[in-house]
């Protein structure tokens, strides 16, 4: 199977479940979250807005923000094509779509949360495999994100995908730039790749 061949298979498999049965899956995956070491005080966290058949961030993002961390959301980068710039979410925050139409916050450059001052970073994905290897919707965004973390840059860092059980395969292809996740949070188990 190609890689393209591969995750329209993978995209299918997650959209066959019911919306009720993603917001279960949600609610598993968040009580995971809540149970992570790393999130027993309030840190700044990364996470993303989900959309179409993505495991439903809404209420996970919204517990966190109870819970006092701070979140920020990632926006497509206006000049630097490909990457992705993170902003911290307040009561205020203005609204728009990039051209995928997914949600994110206005750019207001006072918002920017750089990597370096994350302790965590939720990751979306498309399918995951046994050792971590990750496969996404194809623009990049997150290897490039991530490279700086995966040369080793980023030391306080913990990046999680969030995933439905249906996206584990039992391997991936593996392309040169791609950085495979230490965690990932499904609704069965917080696989952990670090060991
Ligand atoms: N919720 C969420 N936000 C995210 C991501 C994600 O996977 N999920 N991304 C993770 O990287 C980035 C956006 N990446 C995306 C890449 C491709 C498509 C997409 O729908 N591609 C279409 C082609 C559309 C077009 O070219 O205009 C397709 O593949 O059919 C969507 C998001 C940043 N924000
Ligand atoms: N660190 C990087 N520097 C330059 N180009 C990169 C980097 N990472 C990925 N790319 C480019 O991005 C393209 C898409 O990569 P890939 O299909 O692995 O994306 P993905 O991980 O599935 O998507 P996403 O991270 O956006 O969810 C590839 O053509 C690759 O050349």
């Amino acid at each position: 199977m190609s890689q393209q061949q591969l995750r329209s298979h993978l995209l299918n498999a997650r959209a066959s479940l019911s919306a009720a049965e993603r917001d279960d899956a949600a609610r598993q995956v968040g009580e995971h979250l809540r149970n992570l070491p790393e999130l027993q005080q309030s840190c700044t966290l990364g996470s993303y807005f989900s959309v179409r058949a993505e495991l439903p961030t809404h209420a996970i993002n919204q517990h966190l923000m109870d819970a006092q961390h701070q979140l920020a959301l990632p926006i497509l980068h206006p000049i630097l094509a490909g990457h992705l710039l993170f902003l911290q979410l307040s009561e205020t925050t203005q609204w728009t779509h990039n051209k995928y139409g997914i949600p994110e916050p206005e750019l207001n450059a006072q918002h920017i949360v750089p990597l370096q001052q994350m302790q965590v970073l939720l990751v979306p994905l498309v399918g995951f495999d046994r050792s971590g290897n990750r496969m996404g919707m194809g623009g990049g965004f997150y290897d490039r994100t991530l490279s700086a973390w995966h040369k080793g840059h980023i030391k306080n860092l913990l990046p999680i995908g969030l995933a439905l059980d249906c996206q584990l395969v039992d391997e991936l292809p593996k392309n040169p730039w791609d950085v495979p996740l230490p965690m990932v949070i499904t609704p069965a188990k917080t696989w952990d790749f670090r060991s």
